[in-house]
């Protein structure tokens, strides 16, 4: 019943109640898993084997592709999850150190001990940058090399081990051929599970727009700890699978060159797609077998390749074949927000209580930013904060999102004390914020950067949205009703689907609106949001703002826009060098005589 209610509240009407088509996106996926299972049908174990490699490689890609293509980190080392999988398999299955395992349990077990080390691996990520994390992944696939070489009673040495016998009908080329098929059509399936959802966008927020990902209560190591079990444990089966077709393996099996592999293949593939990179695998695996002279430069081919598409196509195979992106969007567009769709998506939240800074003091070295400020915001209030250029008013923002840590002072929301240094906590307490320059992703689309502000809301975990349960359906469905609510608000519906980064600089600002009320926030801190508008969009805006504050959300609004502030705040306070220079309404501020020769002038 709630199903077909949810139906009949898209946009769309009688159209939305039709079965859903096959989504297109589906499509290339089905065509290739159609070549897959044909493939047999050749009749030719050269290209089974190389066919299971394509697919042993991708169970692999598929999960490094959230931490790289997805969640931007430079995991170049990844070959070593696949080493590591692939002596766990062999040794627990030949029996070197406990009882033979069968080879299936074998497996289970190397995937334990990959999501182990994928975290141990990953664990460096949320602290360094992505260059040091990169060589420190190098590092790891160095380290697991040589401890293979060098613990001899175990794997063999440099002489090496037998990979695991599978049990039949598994044992030939084609039953191993379709084992390792299922389980990469099983990657592909759980890893798109995971892009379409709020974790895959949230990784993609993270990759893009990191401060807005922790304005929105995204939290980085959750998430990429989820992310690094995962790919750690993925990437160690296949390591198992490896040496379950190579029947016997060596510490030189596992090169640098295969490492340039993986995290080429999702180069090629593009950021943030699955097919582009599941099509760099199969690209990759099979350039050396077309081009078998050439394997001894497959280094310098797969340099050259990178070059190639760094230069010419930064967007990889995925944005050539993102046709969508290419149609125009309506030339005389107009940005017409309907605050009346506010009252659907804004459900009252408990009152909060007034917003309060005590004597806040921040300084960077010799620069008192602010200095000593008192503010309060009531709820449904709009309070708008002004002053000349430097006078602490995004510094005054900053310290009540929590990115800045005052030297001096006291924070309450209501009774609740407001830790500072923690960002990404702000959004539990209903407090959203828009940036003087919009922190937005661009090559995700408009309603995909709403949903975003949303990601909090989400109830499934990561495991259920790994199997697509029920839980997951549900948050998404209600995320993607709540986004085109707020665009609608916004009045920017009509952009959906439009990639983010082909939008005009004014539209960019109402997309940060849409998202910051996916918080239906308590508080809405509003950085400069008339900057580079037009008068008519700037008084849509204030329209948009005062409709905002009448669902009891307290507005602080940072603007040079003198109209804009004199029209639509309910108080407003003066900053100058860092202290408060006047508070009172507009009407009092408008005539104060320092806040006139300060800031206003005659
Ligand atoms: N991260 C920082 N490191 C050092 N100094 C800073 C930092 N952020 C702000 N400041 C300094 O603190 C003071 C207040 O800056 P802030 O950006 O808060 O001013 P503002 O009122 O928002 O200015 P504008 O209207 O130009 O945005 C300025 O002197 C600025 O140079």
């Amino acid at each position: 019943m709630d199903a077909a209610k949810d139906h009949l509240a898209l946009p769309g009407g009688r159209a939305a109640l039709r079965p859903q088509a096959l989504p297109t996106a589906l499509l290339p996926f089905l065509g290739l898993l159609a070549l897959a299972l044909l493939l047999p049908l050749t009749g030719n174990e050269y290209w089974a084997m190389i066919a299971t490699r394509a697919a042993i490689y991708w169970v692999l890609v598929a999960g490094l592709n959230l931490i790289v293509g997805f969640a931007g980190q430079l995991a170049i080392g990844y070959v070593a999850l696949l080493t590591l999988g692939a002596y766990t398999t062999s040794v627990l299955a030949t029996g070197n150190v406990l009882p033979p395992l069968p080879a299936f349990a074998a497996l289970g077990c190397a995937a334990v001990v990959g999501a182990v080390f994928g975290v141990v691996v990953g664990l460096p990520a949320l602290r360094l940058r992505t260059f040091y994390f990169a060589m420190t992944t190098l590092g790891f696939a160095t380290i697991v090399t040589q401890i293979a070489l060098a613990w001899q009673d175990v794997t063999g040495g440099g002489i090496g081990i037998t990979g695991p016998q599978m049990p039949a009908p598994f044992d030939t080329a084609w039953g191993f051929y379709y084992f390792c098929l299922g389980i990469a059509v099983l990657c592909t399936w759980a890893t798109g599970n995971i892009a379409r959802s709020r974790f895959g966008r949230a990784l993609i927020a993270i990759r893009d727009a990191e401060v807005a990902a922790e304005a929105t209560g995204i939290s980085k190591p959750a998430l990429l700890v989820s992310v690094f079990i995962f790919a750690g444990a993925m990437a160690a089966v296949a390591g198992g699978l490896f040496a379950g077709l190579q029947t016997y393996i060596t510490p030189e099996a596992f090169t640098f060159e295969l490492s340039l592999l993986f995290f080429i293949a999702i180069l090629i593939g593009g950021r943030g797609s699955i097919l582009g990179p599941l099509l760099g695998t199969i690209l990759l695996t099979l350039l050396p077998e077309i081009a078998a002279p050439l394997a001894a430069w497959s280094t310098f081919l797969y340099a050259v390749l990178l070059l190639v598409i760094v230069l010419a196509m930064p967007g990889g195979i995925a944005a050539l074949l993102d046709f969508a992106s290419r149609r125009p969007l309506p030339a005389n567009r107009a940005i017409l927000p309907r605050p009346a769709a506010l009252e659907t998506l804004m459900r009252r939240r408990p009152a909060p209580g007034r917003l309060r800074l005590d004597n806040i003091m921040l300084a960077f070295g010799g620069v008192r930013a602010i200095d000593g400020v008192d503010l309060e915001v009531a709820p449904g209030e709009v309070h708008g904060l002004i002053g000349p250029n430097g006078s602490g008013k995004t510094t005054t923002l900053n310290v009540v999102s929590g990115y800045y840590q005052p030297q001096q002072g006291r924070m309450t929301l209501g009774d609740d004390p407001l830790v500072s240094g923690r960002p990404q906590a702000r959004a539990a307490f209903g407090i959203a914020r828009t940036f003087q320059t919009p922190r937005i992703i661009g090559e995700a689309t408009v309603l995909q950067n709403v949903m975003i502000g949303g990601t909090i809301d989400g109830r499934a975990t990561f495991l259920e949205t790994l199997l697509a349960l029920p839980r997951h359906h549900r948050d998404e469905r209600h995320l993607e009703q709540a986004a085109r609510l707020a665009l609608e608000a916004v009045g920017l519906e009509m952009l959906a689907s439009a990639r983010a980064d082909r939008l005009q600089h004014s539209e960019l600002r109402f997309v940060e609106i849409a998202r910051a009320l996916m918080l239906r926030p308590a508080y809405l801190l509003l950085d400069e949001p008339a900057a580079g508008l037009s008068s008519e969009e700037i008084k849509r805006l204030g329209s948009l703002i005062q409709a905002i504050s009448r669902q009891g959300t307290g507005v602080l609004l940072v603007e040079h826009h003198a109209d804009l502030i004199f029209d639509i705040c309910d108080h407003v306070t003066v900053l100058n060098l860092g202290r408060v220079l006047a508070s009172g309404t507009p009407a009092e501020i408008r005539v104060h005589k320092e806040v006139v020769s300060a800031y206003l002038g005659a």
